[in-house]
């Protein structure tokens, strides 16, 4: 039957140190002697299943020539002394393995050096009569060269009767020991060109078999090329047939049908024709990396050995004569076989069991392996960025350092700079770092999601499943831990700063204040001087002696306010020593302009705007904004003599205004909603002290008057702003002030004498 003859074993090579700086992760896992499972890389972020196959052999990394020959070849390729055709052929990506493990002629042999050995043993033994002549060629581009003489190219194929497929015009040299075909292969080894397929073949002319004729046998190793990708796939058209006939065998054998396989489709096919097909043997060494790096090829060798595999079990029944002997035996042999699926069943529940157990272990060394690559990447990049923020730190201290040395210290401050500017390009190198570090870390985000898939789709168990899913979480708990803690260390070293800068300006402000209150020393200590010179008088009261334009005009010497006077006449507040009464005034004009049937709806306005006035607190704002005495208001003072004064309690320090042309107003300021003091000039105040006592002061737009002590009668069309708010204002005093009820009464009852003297005159 087709194929039957073909065994198929696969190798994995060990990793080579350039593999291994990637990753040491493998992607097969070899479950017994025969079977072996893919683990599909998470690296690459290829989704694919796992997939297990069962090859004759599978040979695992740490698994020696030796021992590979031992068990594939040392007594099965001695069938070609019995006249059987032999075919060893390797097959594999470039650099699997497939010379090393086929043709190594070194050291270490491989599977050729030791056969022929093994043949040339059992000869000499045996002392039989057998001749080995060696031929070596190699196919390029379906072109063949004879390696053992470089003048014989381009030779052809021909099919002999009798010898089978042969290729016209080859050198054969015998060889009667193992060192000559050594010696052999490196002479033709400096022959070789661009190697793709080699086929070093032997013709065995045996004399002594027992058929008493000659007999001529082959072994073949064949060391095939690779279908590269890309440009070279085309050009390597042997291989691609061999593929072909293999697939086609394979399915012919399935169908049990005999299909047309085109072995002429190339020279490798006609030359390996009987080795597939015909009466040979055939040994397939697939080679393969364990390695990430090489998956696909993997994947791609272990599709096409399959489908050179066939493992069959044929059981033959051996025919008795007795028929009852032999229903006896097909009972026994039928329990038996009963029996032993039985056990094959067990045996591979067992085993699945055994290879979850093997698969979960590798996932887990998976995750491990990848959380472990991913975190120290992680804390690289923290590590980097810690150095980054404290260099910037230092370049910061430096940098005020800088700004603070003196210019006339040029060397020092060049320096400075240098160092500035070197640590700075440190700093952008490290940030490059870190962005590339950043970079292959959104891999891991997809390497992740890689693992968890591949753990959902696997056959393990759900606990298994869920152990797995639990030790990504744990991993990926681990890994915000440790970004937090970074997160906190960057955070401390800004508080750091913060609180240096914080101590750097409490020092400043500290410093300021001194200056302040030393300034403000030297002022009052100026004043002192100047207020002496000013208010000194022989009796020791206080008076305004000189209107010198002196630029800080406060008025210290303040006639004492009695508790009792204070408490009655919070907003005003009258001299004892005077002898005039604090009287409100109203402008003449005002006054005459007002009619008397207006009088009493003015006397409810009046009411109304007390009203208005009692919910209408000064807007704080104004009052606070006001709270630092302004120069310029004291200006107005020169003239004038501190005979009133506003209550010393809500007004601080008010030094109230007269003079014979001037009266002061505290007037409601309704653009700004605050209160201010008015200055008014006033004529004629000789006429009006006598109009005076008969004038009513009318509170108006919630003002009225501070008056003068000697009585003026004051011009609306002459009132000048002078002045603003004094000192710190007490708000409720202050509002208390504009609600005195004495003033109240003293208003009702001038408007009632008012009324009353104007009544009879009408009349
Ligand atoms: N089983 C092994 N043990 C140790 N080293 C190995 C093994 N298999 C292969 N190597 C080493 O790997 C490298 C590549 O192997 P080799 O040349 O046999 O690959 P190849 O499949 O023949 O490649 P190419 O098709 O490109 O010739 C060599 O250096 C070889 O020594």
């Amino acid at each position: 039957m087709l194929l039957d003859n073909i065994k198929v074993a696969i190798r994995i090579r060990p990793f080579t140190n350039r593999e291994l700086e990637i990753s040491d992760i493998t992607t097969l896992l070899v479950l017994d002697k025969e079977t072996v499972s893919t683990i599909p890389p998470i690296e690459a972020g290829i989704k694919q299943n796992q997939k297990t196959y069962k090859f004759n052999w599978v040979f695992d990394r740490m698994i020696s020539q030796k021992e590979i020959f031992e068990t594939t070849l040392e007594y099965q390729v001695l069938s070609v002394l019995d006249g059987i055709n032999f075919t060893i052929m390797s097959y594999g990506a470039s650099g699997s393995g497939k010379s090393h493990t086929l043709v190594k002629y070194a050291e270490d042999y491989g599977l050729l050096i030791r056969s022929i050995n093994k043949i040339f043993q059992t000869i000499q033994n045996k002392k039989r009569k057998i001749a080995i002549k060696f031929s070596y060629v190699e196919i390029s581009q379906e072109q063949l060269y004879d390696l053992l003489n470089n003048m014989n190219t381009n030779l052809d194929i021909r099919d002999d009767q009798d010898k089978g497929v042969v290729i016209h015009g080859i050198t054969e040299m015998e060889i009667a020991s193992t060192q000559e075909l050594i010696q052999l292969i490196q002479i033709a080894k400096k022959q070789k060109s661009l190697k793709q397929h080699e086929l070093l073949i032997f013709s065995l002319y045996i004399q002594d078999h027992p058929d008493g004729k000659l007999v001529v046998s082959k072994l073949i190793f064949a060391d095939l090329g690779w279908v590269e990708r890309g440009a070279q796939k085309k050009k390597n058209i042997s291989l691609q047939v061999l593929n072909n006939c293999i697939s086609l065998l394979n399915e012919a054998k399935k169908k049990n049908t005999q299909t047309f396989i085109p072995y002429r489709n190339s020279k490798l096919t006609r030359l390996l024709k009987e080795s597939l097909g015909g009466n040979s043997k055939t040994l397939i060494i697939s080679c393969v990396s364990p390695a990430i790096l090489g998956y696909e090829d993997t994947i791609q060798t272990l599709e096409y050995s399959q489908m050179a595999t066939t493992i069959t079990n044929q059981t033959s029944i051996k025919v008795f004569q007795d028929n009852e002997q032999q229903l006896i035996m097909e009972q026994t042999n039928h329990d038996l076989v009963n029996q032993n699926e039985e056990l094959k069943k067990q045996l591979n529940k067992q085993s699945q069991k055994q290879n979850e157990v093997i698969q979960m272990q590798q996932i887990e060394k998976n995750i491990i392996q990848h959380f472990n690559r991913e975190s120290s990447i992680q804390e690289d990049i923290f590590k980097m960025q810690y150095e980054a923020e404290q260099m910037k730190q230092g370049i910061k201290d430096k940098q005020q350092l800088l700004d603070k040395i003196d210019l006339s210290e040029r060397k020092k401050y060049n320096q400075l700079k240098d160092e500035i500017e070197n640590e700075q390009e440190k700093v952008d190198l490290q940030e490059i770092e870190i962005k590339k570090l950043q970079k292959q870390t959104n891999d891991f985000t997809i390497q992740r999601k890689a693992l968890q898939d591949n753990i959902k789709q696997n056959s393990l168990v759900d606990v298994d499943k869920l152990y797995l899913t639990n030790l990504i979480e744990k991993f990926i708990l681990k890994q915000q831990l440790q970004e937090i803690k970074a997160k906190e260390s960057i955070y401390q070293l800004h508080q750091q700063e913060q609180e240096k800068l914080l101590s750097l300006q409490n020092n400043q402000i500290t410093l300021r204040d001194r200056i302040i209150e030393e300034q403000r020393k030297q002022i009052t200590q100026n004043f002192k001087m100047n207020s002496t010179k000013r208010y000194a008088k022989s009796d020791g009261s206080s008076q305004l002696i000189t209107t010198s334009k002196s630029k800080f005009k406060l008025n210290p010497i303040l006639p004492k306010v009695s508790e009792k006077q204070q408490s009655q006449e919070p907003y005003l507040y009258r001299q004892s020593s005077s002898r005039q009464t604090p009287q409100l005034q109203t402008p003449k004009k005002e006054k005459k302009s007002k009619s008397r049937s207006k009088s009493k709806s003015k006397s409810r306005d009046k009411s109304k705007s007390r009203d208005k006035f009692k919910t209408k607190i000064p807007n704080k704002n104004i009052i606070d904004n006001l709270s630092t005495p302004q120069i310029h208001r004291y200006n107005a003072l020169d003239r004038a003599s501190p005979s009133k004064l506003i209550d010393s309690k809500s007004m601080v320090a008010l030094p109230l205004i007269q003079s014979n042309r001037s009266v002061t107003k505290f007037v409601y300021d309704s653009k700004s909603g605050g209160y201010k003091f008015l200055e008014e000039q006033s004529i004629l105040p000789s006429q009006v002290q006598k109009q005076q006592q008969k004038q009513i002061p009318i509170e108006q737009d919630k003002s009225f008057l501070i008056n003068s002590s000697r009585g003026t009668s004051v011009s609306k069309n002459h009132v000048k702003q002078s002045l603003l708010l004094p000192g710190k204002v007490n708000e409720s005093l202050y509002v208390k002030g504009f609600i005195n009820k004495e003033i109240e009464m003293k208003m009702k009852l001038h408007q009632l004498n008012l009324k009353m003297k104007k009544a009879p005159q009408k009349k």
